[in-house]
C-alpha cells in the first residue's frame, strides 16, 4: 500500500505545491482546506492524473472539535498516515502597539493551535503502524529570527520550532522525524508589493524564493533518504539568516 500524506492549507500556495510535489514523490495525498474546497478539489484531480490517490478533508485548524473529527474519522477510513505536512498559517501584521487582541489570538490559535489540534488526533495510530514516519512543520524566517510588525506572527512560528524540537525527542525511537522549514519571502498570496520591496534589503540572494522551492525542501525531509534528519530547522530563505 502507497504511504500517505496530510498537507494542511493545501489548496493553494505553498501547500499546494507541498502537495504536488508529494505526489510526484509517489504518495497519495490527504489534502485540507478550509472553506476553499473547490480550489482543494482541483489540485485533488491534478494529484489523480499523476496517477495517484488523492481526497479532500475542510475544516478549521484553530477548531478542535472539528479537526479531531474530521481527522479521527479520515484515519479510521482509510488507516493512519506516513507523514503530516503543517502548512495552514496566516498573518495579522502591525506594529506591536497596534495589534488587536483579535490579531494576537487568530494568529496563535490557528498557527500554534493549529499544530497540536492537527497532529494530536492523528499521532496514536501513526505511532502504532511501527513503520517509519516524517511530521514536517511550517515555520518562517520571522520565527527563527523575530521581524518587525509580526510580533504575534514570530512568537507563533518561534512556538513551532520549540514545539517541534521536544517532539521530535519523544518520537525519535519509533522512527517518526519531526522538522520544520522555515522559509524566508516567498511569492505567495500572502505578501504585497510593499513588503517585498521593503524585505529585499535583507535577502542576499536578492530575490523572493518560489512554492516549488520550498516544496522541494518538505520533499527532501519526507524521503526515506532523509531518515537520519530530525529535530532541525531547514531555512529556505536566501540567505537572510
Ligand atoms: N509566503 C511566505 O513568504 C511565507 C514565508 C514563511 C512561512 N510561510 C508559511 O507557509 C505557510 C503557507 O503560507 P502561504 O504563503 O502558502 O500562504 P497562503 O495564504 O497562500 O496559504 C495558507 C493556507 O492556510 C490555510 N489556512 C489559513 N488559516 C486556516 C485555518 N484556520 N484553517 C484551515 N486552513 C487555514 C489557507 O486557507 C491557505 O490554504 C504558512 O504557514 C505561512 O505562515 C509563508
Ligand atoms: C522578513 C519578512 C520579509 C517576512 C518574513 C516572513 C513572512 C512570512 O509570511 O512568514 C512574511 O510575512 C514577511 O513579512
Amino acid at each position: 500500500m502507497t504511504d500517505t500524506i496530510l498537507i494542511t492549507g493545501s489548496s493553494r500556495g505553498i501547500g499546494q505545491a507541498v502537495a504536488l510535489r508529494l505526489a510526484r514523490d509517489g504518495f497519495d495525498i490527504v489534502l485540507h482546506c478550509r472553506s476553499q474546497q473547490a480550489a482543494a478539489e482541483h489540485v485533488a484531480e491534478q494529484i489523480r492524473a499523476l496517477g495517484r490517490s488523492a481526497r479532500v478533508l475542510c475544516f478549521d485548524v484553530a477548531d478542535r472539535a472539528a479537526a479531531s473529527a474530521a481527522l479521527e474519522a479520515d484515519v479510521e477510513a482509510h488507516g493512519a498516515y506516513y507523514g503530516v505536512v503543517c502548512n495552514a498559517g496566516v498573518t495579522a501584521d502591525g506594529a506591536f502597539p497596534a495589534l488587536s487582541d483579535d490579531d494576537w489570538d487568530r494568529v496563535i490559535h490557528t498557527n500554534l493551535d493549529g499544530f497540536y489540534n492537527v497532529l494530536k488526533p492523528v499521532m496514536m495510530p501513526m505511532i502504532r503502524r511501527r513503520k517509519a514516519g516524517r511530521i514536517v512543520v511550517m515555520s518562517s524566517v520571522s520565527g527563527v529570527m523575530g521581524n518587525r510588525g509580526q510580533v504575534n506572527y514570530s512568537a507563533s512560528k518561534a512556538g513551532l520550532i520549540g514545539a517541534v524540537k521536544a517532539l521530535a525527542v519523544e518520537l525519535a525511537k519509533r522512527k517518526i522525524t519531526v522538522n520544520c522549514v522555515a522559509p524566508g519571502l516567498i511569492e505567495t498570496e500572502m505578501l504585497d508589493e510593499q513588503i517585498i520591496s521593503e524585505a529585499m534589503k535583507a535577502i542576499p540572494m536578492q530575490r523572493t524564493g518560489t512554492v516549488e522551492e520550498v516544496a522541494a525542501a518538505v520533499s527532501f525531509l519526507c524521503s526515506v533518504e532523509a531518515g537520519y534528519i530530525t529535530r532541525q530547522v531547514l531555512s529556505v530563505n536566501g540567505g537572510m539568516c
